[in-house]
C-alpha cells in the first residue's frame, strides 16, 4: 500500500474480557502513533496485556472481548471494517508473527502454502515459489525450496517460528506485529532475524511492533519503547532515553533484573594467569 498516512494509530484503546472470563479491563486507555520506518518495543511482565495489544491492532481479538477507543490503520478505523473482512488487511498491510508457533501453523498445510497465503494473487506459481524460497532462506532455513515441501510437524519450534516470520515478511507488510518471535531461536539465528527486520525497516519503511520479554534485545533493536503493567502504560518514549532514565519504579526493577547479568564486555574464556600476556610477564 503506497500511502503517506500514519500506518498505525491507537486512540484511547481499552479492552475488556468477556463477562464469562471475568469482565476485567486488560488494556486501559492506550494511545500511540507508529510512523513509517519506526520500531516500537512493547515490554511488560506476563499477563500485562502485550498480546492483547497486538491482537487489538490486528482486529483479531477473540469473540466476546469488548473494545473501546479506536485502532486506525492508515487513517481508517478498524471499526469500519467488518470483522469478517479484517483478514483482508493481513499480508500486504499487517503482518503478524504470533507468539505460539506450534499453534499458529496449520498441520494440514505445507510450508509453501503458509508462505504463499499472504502473497499477491497476481504472482504466478513459479514467482510464488521463488519468493517463498528466498524468504525461507533469508530467515536461515537454508534450503528454502526443500523446506517448502515439508509440513509443520517436520520442523522444530525455532524453524516454525522462522517460517511464520518468513511468511509475514514475504508479503512485504506495512506494519509487522511480532509477538515473542525469538523465544525458540539460538543467539546467532536471533541476530539474523532481527537484522533482517531492521533491513526491511530501512529499505521499505516497514513499521514494527516488537513484543518481547527480552529487554536487552528490545533496548538495542527498537526506536521507541512502551512499558505495560496490568494493562496500563507506565512508560513510553524514545528507547535510549527511557532505558537511560526510567521514570517508573516498575521499569527500574525490570531493568535491574534483565540487564544486571548482561556482561558489559566479552568475557575472557581463560583466567588471566593462563593467557599469553601473563606467561610473557
Ligand atoms: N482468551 C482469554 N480469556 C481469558 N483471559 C484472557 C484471555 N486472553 C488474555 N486474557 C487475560 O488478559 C490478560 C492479558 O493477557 P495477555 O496475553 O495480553 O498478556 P501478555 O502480556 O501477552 O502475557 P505473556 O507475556 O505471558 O504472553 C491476562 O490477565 C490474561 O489472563
Amino acid at each position: 500500500m503506497t500511502t503517506h498516512t500514519t500506518p498505525l494509530r491507537l486512540e484511547n484503546l481499552s479492552v475488556t474480557l468477556p463477562q464469562a472470563a471475568g469482565g476485567r479491563v486488560v488494556l486501559s486507555d492506550l494511545s500511540l502513533e507508529l510512523r513509517a520506518g519506526e520500531v516500537l518495543g512493547i515490554v511488560g511482565e506476563s499477563g500485562s496485556g502485550k498480546t492483547t495489544l497486538g491482537l487489538a491492532c490486528l482486529g483479531l481479538l477473540p469473540q466476546g472481548f469488548s473494545v473501546a477507543g479506536d485502532v486506525y490503520i492508515h487513517g481508517t478505523t478498524l471499526r469500519s471494517v467488518a470483522p469478517g473482512q479484517r483478514y483482508r488487511l493481513r499480508g500486504r498491510v499487517l503482518g503478524y508473527v504470533p507468539q505460539e508457533p506450534m499453534k499458529a501453523l496449520n498441520p494440514g498445510m505445507s510450508i509453501a502454502a503458509h508462505v504463499a497465503e499472504g502473497l499477491p494473487a497476481t504472482l504466478t506459481r513459479a514467482e510464488r515459489a521463488e519468493r517463498a524460497a528466498r524468504w525461507l532462506a533469508a530467515v536461515g532455513l537454508a534450503d528454502g525450496l526443500s523446506v517448502q515441501k515439508l509440513y509443520p510437524h517436520a520442523l522444530s519450534g525455532g524453524q516454525r517460528q522462522r517460517v511464520l516470520l518468513a511468511a509475514a515478511l514475504a508479503a512485504e507488510p506495512d506494519v509487522l506485529i511480532a509477538d515473542e518471535f525469538t523465544t525458540a531461536l539460538d543467539p546467532a539465528t536471533r541476530e539474523l532475524v532481527v537484522s533482517l527486520i531492521r533491513e526491511q525497516v530501512q529499505v521499505r519503511g516497514m513499521s514494527v511492533v516488537m513484543i518481547s520479554h527480552d529487554l536487552e534485545l528490545v533496548a538495542r533493536a527498537t526506536d521507541r519503547l512502551l512499558v505495560l503493567r496490568h494493562g496500563v502504560c507506565v512508560e513510553h518514549g524514545e528507547t535510549k532515553a527511557v532505558i537511560a532514565q526510567p521514570s517508573s519504579p516498575y521499569l527500574q526493577s525490570l531493568l535491574a533484573l534483565s540487564l544486571h547479568f548482561t556482561p558489559r564486555a566479552p568475557l575472557s574464556l581463560f583466567p588471566r594467569a593462563m593467557t599469553e600476556e601473563a606467561l610473557n610477564d
